[in-house]
């Protein structure tokens, strides 16, 4: 199996805090891995995920992403490495006063050159991309409509759009359906695991609902206090297990 992120020795520490929130942790995702991570508020699931991407650098080890190590954000290599990984947000970050087309077109920003993305030129391919996720996604209809009257469920799916048209080969999600109702949620998921399939992706995604991520999880990482605590298949799920991750 193919490691295409590699944690050794992994810390983080925040300025100010006598903690860790990331503690020593070593760990490899595999090409093509669906990861829910679970563990209580505070246990550090965002701080690993946002590891992934150069959102959060270590303060101690080293965290290798297709092979390529993730340092500082003066790093020339760290603009390519953030271009081929996706990330959703419990919050969307997206822009309500632009349309739902506009917002899955800044997808491609990373793809293209700055003066481009300044003048909002775009290529017949990133156009197609866009038209080809919003019809992925559902949002076909939707395109011109602003983000700001959508629902939560429309804006997670331009989300989603907006982060599969950087053709990505990772999608991270930090919490992204935690804003939602349970059947908004399930639904986001599925499109999740749809996209996962179609496109050969290794996915990361941390969840408050443990039962999705049984669902839909082909391995789950429980942290507790910047550890893990458990890393296993959902079978191995146990009540016990998950009494020692949210105790
Ligand atoms: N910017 C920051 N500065 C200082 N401490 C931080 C910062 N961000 C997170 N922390 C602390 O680091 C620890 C891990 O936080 P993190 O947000 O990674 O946890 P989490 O599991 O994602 O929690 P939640 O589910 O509430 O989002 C917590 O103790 C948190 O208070």
């Amino acid at each position: 199996m193919t490691v295409i992120l590699d944690w050794q020795r992994a810390s983080v520490k925040y300025p100010g805090s006598k903690d860790h929130a990331l503690k020593n942790m070593s760990l490899q995702i595999h090409k093509g891995e669906f990861v829910c991570v679970l563990g209580r508020s505070g246990a550090g699931k965002s701080t690993f995920i946002r590891t992934i991407n150069g959102l959060q650098l270590l303060t101690a080890g080293s965290v290798k992403v297709n092979g390529q190590l993730i340092r500082g954000n003066q790093d020339s290599k760290l603009k390519k490495v953030r271009s081929e990984i996706g990330m959703i947000f419990q919050h969307f970050h997206l822009i309500p006063r632009m349309t739902v087309k506009q917002n899955v077109m800044t997808g491609r920003f990373g793809k293209n050159k700055n003066w481009r993305n300044i003048l909002g030129i775009f290529s017949d391919n990133d156009k197609a991309l866009a038209k080809y996720y919003m019809s992925e996604v559902g949002l076909k209809e939707f395109e011109d409509r602003r983000v700001e009257r959508l629902s939560g469920g429309q804006k997670q799916r331009v989300g989603i759009a907006r982060a599969m048209v950087q053709e990505p080969s990772i999608l991270l999600g930090d919490e992204p359906v935690a804003s939602l109702d349970p059947t908004t949620s399930d639904y986001i998921f599925q499109i999740l695991k749809r996209m996962h399939d179609e496109k050969e992706l290794t996915t990361i995604i941390n969840v408050h609902d443990v039962e999705l991520a049984k669902k839909y999880a082909s391995r789950i990482i429980g942290l507790r206090e910047g550890k893990v605590v458990f890393d296993g298949s959902v079978e191995s799920l146990t009540e016990e297990v998950l009494t020692s991750i949210y105790r």
